[in-house]
């Protein structure tokens, strides 16, 4: 990829050489076409009150190419200095002629990845068409994985990052692959930006619209309960709303419920053709992560491993 890019240029067309992104496009299209070939229920979570957490189940099958899977994801909101990891993962793919399970997967290294490509997907459509500066709110495992897949994917003159922990974004930027500007409040690190992720654990909004610049794209990664937030009201009702999955947003996302805003297409439909990409707005792409996804990433992996044997 990074061969493929000239200075300055978003490098779109080559994200199609990026395999993860390329299934990860067919497997969102299909779904936003609700055909019978695909099964994948919304979520199922088991909140765990005693401890701040939550157990999501997150089962898919995918007639056509015969993958069944199911991720379970343990999340939690941790106190600040916390050790223990907020998001864990085990991926479980299936024979799904006999039922047998093939493979057991540490589900960390797919969530993060998943994730990202699905958001590099969604700035590859909605970004302005001359993004320059990428900004970065958190600096946790997904902050990590959207910093790669995005200067990866794309060109951009400045990355900035926020986090609440000033230590760990330094952190951040140190282990970076690139330069990263390391920015001391949430308004700094996002004026002008062209694209702004948000992949924080944060349950009140932190970003707000009047700090966004007109024709941002905003990824929306963390608030995955329906009493979380990321994003304020002003931004979700002035933004063109995208998610990955009506069904998805309408259950969990606290953002997309409490604000009331309109969701005016899954990222799939855009994938399709059925609804614009609005790329001139300020869009906002609200992810909560979808089992389809895990399981074309599950089969990646494992098709690459069993290409080894
Ligand atoms: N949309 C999706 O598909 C997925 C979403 N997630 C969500 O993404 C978010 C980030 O996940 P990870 O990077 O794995 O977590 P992490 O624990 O590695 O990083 C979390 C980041 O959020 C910051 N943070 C925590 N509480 C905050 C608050 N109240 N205000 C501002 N910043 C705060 C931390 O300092 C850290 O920088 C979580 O909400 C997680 O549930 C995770 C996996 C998939
Ligand atoms: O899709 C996932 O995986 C997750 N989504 C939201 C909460 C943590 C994991």
């Amino acid at each position: 990829l990074k061969r493929c890019r000239k200075k300055g240029e978003v490098s779109v067309t080559h994200l199609k050489r990026y395999s993860l992104i390329s299934r990860l496009e067919a497997v969102m299209g299909e779904f936003s076409q609700r055909g019978a070939g695909l099964v994948q229920p919304v979520r199922s979570v088991v909140p765990l009150q005693k401890h701040g957490g939550f157990l999501g189940l997150m089962p898919a099958y995918l007639a056509h190419e015969d993958i069944l899977c199911t991720k379970m994801v343990a999340f939690y909101q941790r106190e600040q200095g916390s050790s223990l990891p907020t998001t864990q993962a085990t991926v479980l793919l299936f024979d799904p002629v006999s039922g047998v399970v093939s493979a057991v997967m540490d589900g960390e290294v797919i969530t993060a990845r998943r994730t990202a490509a699905v958001s590099a997907i969604s700035a590859k459509l909605l970004m302005p068409r001359h993004a320059e500066i990428l900004c970065l709110l958190g600096s946790g495992h997904q902050a990590v994985s959207h910093y790669e897949v995005f200067t990866q994917a794309f060109t951009f003159k400045e990355v900035r990052v926020w986090s609440r922990s000033k230590e760990r974004a330094e952190e951040f930027a140190r282990a970076a692959g690139g330069p990263v500007t390391v920015c001391p409040s949430v308004k700094e690190a996002v004026e002008g930006a062209d694209v702004i992720v948000t992949a924080t654990n944060a349950s009140e909004p932190l970003l707000f619209g009047k700090w966004v610049k007109s024709g941002a794209h905003v990824a929306a990664v963390g608030a995955c309960r329906p009493d979380w937030r990321e994003l304020d009201d002003d931004l979700m009702r002035d933004a063109v709303v995208y998610v990955d999955s009506r069904e998805g947003a309408a259950a969990e996302s606290g953002d997309v419920i409490l604000s009331g805003a309109e969701v005016f297409a899954e990222l799939g439909e855009m994938i399709n053709g059925s609804m614009p990409a609005q790329r001139d707005k300020t869009t906002v792409f609200k992810s909560l992560g979808m089992g389809i996804q895990d399981a074309v990433s599950a089969k990646l992996v494992y098709d690459k491993w069993k290409s080894q044997q």
